[in-house]
């Protein structure tokens, strides 16, 4: 698979104004229709082609608890090389060209009071050149239900690979995972996430699947939206909000769901420092409150372990160091001090 370059682009040689009336009547059609296009509630993209005048992009989906990896294929080639990166989810259900795998679910918990527990996990990769890449290297950890931990490390060491393993995004190559109860994904780009015209439809779009009366669907997406200070915003445009808004509305919807346990990849990138600590004690509060939620935060951020209950330090594929704050936070200023002597 490739990626885009601006010589594919220019090789299309679509007319603008053709472009432009086509995304209008596909945008309008999604508002009229939506029942006509594949409910996907979160996205991840995962890889783009542009094969013949066609593009194609493979991308993991969660839908109806499931997760799936699924390859789209948009006619419009210039459309989708445009519009789709910024709205990834207006692909109408005839634009799906197979699922290429069903992940498998995952086994429930094992002790009543862990709400994420992996056992030996290791996980290998095949590259394009059909090379078996190992990724993680028997991994095990434990995170208690109602707590934020921090799950942390130098880029490339393996945390996004092991939290989509928890996540049932990819399967393990040995080892077993424990979630106890229903589990959510919210991705490092709000972008991929918040889709919906308005804050409010955004947050009840997920729960389509659960066929809810409306008074129900209502009073969730008003919890999930005060949970994450974002009530007063439920009828905005979702384009006008900023990346930390738009963060906490993807957070929101994973709680109108009501699962028990959040998965949370570097949701800070992107965010200044008065959206990153508004984002982070938006969850922290939402824990605290419910009392049974449970999160795995994969930051960088060494100052975020203020707002954790524990934390996991990976190095090179491994967890090198698990336990309280205080403890892995004296674990990395250790080696901090020998790398620098
Ligand atoms: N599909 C793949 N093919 C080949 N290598 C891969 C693949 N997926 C992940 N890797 C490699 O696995 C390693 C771990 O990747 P991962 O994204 O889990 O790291 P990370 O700790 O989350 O990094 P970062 O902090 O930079 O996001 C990296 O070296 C990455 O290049």
């Amino acid at each position: 698979m490739g990626t885009i370059t601006q010589a594919n682009k220019a090789d299309l040689g679509v007319n603008d104004s053709i472009i432009n009336l086509l995304v209008g009547w596909i945008f309008l059609e999604f508002r009229l229709f939506p029942s006509t296009y594949m409910q996907l509630c979160k996205t991840e993209k995962v890889n783009h082609q542009i094969k013949g005048n066609r593009f194609l992009r493979r991308f993991h989906m969660s839908h109806g608890g499931a997760m799936y990896t699924v390859v789209t294929y948009c006619p419009f080639s210039s459309f989708a090389q445009r519009e789709s990166l910024s709205y990834p989810l207006y692909f109408p259900r005839r634009g799906i060209r197979k699922i290429i795998h069903r992940h498998k679910a995952l086994i429930v918990a094992s002790t009543s009071s862990t709400a994420i527990e992996g056992r030996n996990i290791t996980c290998s990769v095949l590259t394009s050149k059909r090379r078996l890449v190992p990724i993680l290297k028997d991994c095990s950890l434990k995170v208690p239900i109602g707590e934020l931990w921090m799950l942390l490390g130098p880029n490339g060491c393996g945390k996004s690979t092991l939290l989509k393993v928890l996540a049932g995004l990819l399967n393990p190559s040995s080892g077993t995972v424990y979630v106890n109860g229903t589990k959510s994904f919210v991705f490092q780009n709000p972008d991929h996430q918040v889709v919906m015209p308005t804050v409010e439809a955004d947050v009840a779009f997920g729960l389509g699947k659960f066929n809810l009366p409306l008074d129900e669907v209502r009073s969730r997406v008003s919890s999930a939206l005060d949970a994450v200070g974002m009530l007063k915003y439920s009828q905005r445009p979702v384009q006008t909000l900023s990346g930390g808004q738009k963060q906490r509305v993807a957070i929101a919807g994973a709680l109108a769901e009501a699962c028990n346990v959040l998965l949370l990849d570097e949701l800070t990138t992107f965010l200044d420092e008065n959206d990153q600590i508004g984002v982070i004690k938006a969850v922290r509060d939402c824990i605290i409150k419910s009392g049974d939620i449970a999160a795995l935060w994969v930051t960088h951020r060494l100052d975020e372990l203020e707002y954790a209950d524990g934390a996991i330090c990976m190095e090179n594929g491994q967890i090198v160091m698990q336990g309280s704050v205080s403890t892995v936070l004296r674990f990395i200023k250790d080696e901090q001090a020998t790398y620098f002597e």
